[in-house]
């Protein structure tokens, strides 16, 4: 066996160049193990290798190698933007700012990006820490021995109250942000069909319609008298609508109302319900691993004690650090990134015609035996930072990769971080339906809702 791929940056390609996976062999592995099952099955065979997958009228490339990784999002990156059709549908709420591609996005990322810089974040741990901390007294009232709650929805809660004063100052009241925050998770799931079938125009109706209209009404109704709010006042403010009301497009006159609001809501789609998944499986995969959970705990223990968490303590808790980036490795919430070839290319020999819906998964990447020793189990210890130097860097890519790289992965490690401490530090915590199995949606989620018991300490 090959193990070049796992030893820095000297990669060694897949065995196959091209594979091509049949529609009937494709509708045979979803019927037998739903869209995941097809996905594992894809990538087991594959092996690394660029695979043609023929779904009827769609055939995207799967990708998975890290050297074919770097070729689309790095050294060829030009030629391979969003804008998959399937994407089309999400641009509805989203717009062509950030959620987009570009001047448009080049110039929201320019605006956005210090907002979530690790510098600035660091600065505003405090402000995150009295958030989780509020956001957990609330917790305290439903939770107890017997009485389990729905994990998915106390995580997004949490990070719900965490994004509020950095996206919006204090500007919005918390249960305003959670009736905004719900109702962009509802606009989000009636599109499902649009994107499904991105042929059907606009004026056929789907289902989700109706829903998608009323839920972008509840938005604008939140976030526009915000936003005129803010623009009278001092916006002196270092908070999301802040930097977008005084930053600019690229033809350097100031963002409209609209394109403020699409970037807000962009934000909120990318960042608000992955992070609450991803802190879910963080339950998940350390309950069901306790040894790792005890670690944990004890590290816990050790760097915050039985207080608050503070800032400096941030930095320090290594091994949940750890834990965090194996979770994102197993349970990649972004399993899918797709990208469009503009022109003809070839890639690693395989020729890639113009016009081609290229699917990259984050989740086969991360199962690549070539690079991943026992790529099934769960193992925080592969995150030591010797380990990490020693793989491809585009081995592990949970937050993308290239200029479209997620602007909030320092976000989401610092959040999570403080939350499973601040929780840890006030309750054992115990799962109440293991095993808790994934299934494929738009995101990587739990098939179930996931049960947690806290018990204060
Ligand atoms: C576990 C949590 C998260 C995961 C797994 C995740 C994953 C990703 C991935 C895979 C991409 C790349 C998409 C592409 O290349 O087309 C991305 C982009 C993005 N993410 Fe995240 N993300 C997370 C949290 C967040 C948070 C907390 C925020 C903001 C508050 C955020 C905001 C964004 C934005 C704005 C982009 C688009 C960047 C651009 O196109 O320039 N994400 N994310």
């Amino acid at each position: 066996m090959s193990t070049a791929i796992g030893t820095g940056s000297a990669v060694e390609g897949p065995r196959e160049r091209l594979s091509v996976m049949p529609l009937r062999r494709v509708l045979g592995e979803v019927r037998r193990g739903g869209p995941l099952g097809f996905l594992d099955s894809a990538g087991r065979r594959a092996r690394g290798s660029i695979t043609r997958l023929n779904l009827g009228p769609f055939r995207p490339f799967l990708v998975t190698h890290p050297r074919h990784l770097e070729h689309i999002l790095r050294t060829h990156a030009g030629n391979y933007p969003r804008g998959a059709a399937m994407w089309a549908a999400l641009g509805r709420l989203t717009g062509d700012g950030i959620g987009g591609e570009g001047a448009q996005w080049q110039a929201s990322r320019e605006i956005l990006q210090p907002a979530f810089s690790a510098r600035y974040l660091t600065a505003m741990s405090e402000q995150m820490i009295t958030s989780i901390a509020g956001a957990v007294d609330d917790l305290d009232a439903r939770v107890g021995p017997g009485r389990p709650v729905d994990a998915g929805l106390e995580m997004t809660r949490l990070v719900q109250r965490v994004i509020n004063p950095v996206f919006f100052g204090n500007l919005v009241p918390d249960e305003e942000g959670d009736r905004l925050g719900a109702a962009i998770a509802t606009a989000m799931g009636s599109l499902l069909w649009r994107m499904a079938m991105p042929f059907v125009p606009h004026r056929v109706p789907l289902p989700g319609d109706r829903a998608f209209h009323r839920s972008t009404r509840t938005v604008n109704e939140i976030l526009r008298p915000v936003i005129t709010a803010a623009r009278v006042g001092d916006r002196e403010g270092q908070d999301v609508v802040t930097r977008l009301l005084n930053g600019a497009g690229p033809d350097g006159t100031p963002l409209t109302d609209e394109q403020i609001c699409d970037d807000i809501v962009a934000l909120f789609v990318a960042g608000s319900e992955s992070s609450a998944i991803a802190l879910t499986w963080v339950w998940v995969a350390m309950l069901q691993n306790p040894h790792v959970a005890e670690r944990v705990r004890e590290e816990v223990d050790r760097v915050v004690g039985g207080g608050r968490p503070e800032r400096e303590h941030i930095r320090r808790l290594t091994y949940t650090h750890q834990v965090l980036n194996e979770v994102l490795r197993v349970y990649s919430v972004g399993w899918a990134v797709p990208r469009m070839a503009i022109e003809d290319d070839v890639i690693d020999g395989v020729p890639i015609p113009g016009g081609s819906t290229l699917v990259i998964s984050p989740y086969l990447t991360h199962r690549l035996e070539d690079v991943w020793e026992r790529p099934e189990e769960f193992d925080p210890d592969r995150f030591t930072r010797e380990r990490v130097r020693a793989r491809h860097p585009l081995a592990y890519l949970p937050f993308g990769d290239g200029g479209h790289q997620c602007i909030g992965q320092h976000f989401f490690s610092q959040e999570a971080s403080l939350i499973v401490a601040t929780i840890l530090s006030r309750y054992e915590v115990t799962l109440r339906n293991a095993p808790v199995e994934p299934k494929l949606s738009l995101t990587l989620q739990p098939r179930t809702p996931v049960e947690l018991e806290f018990t204060p300490r």
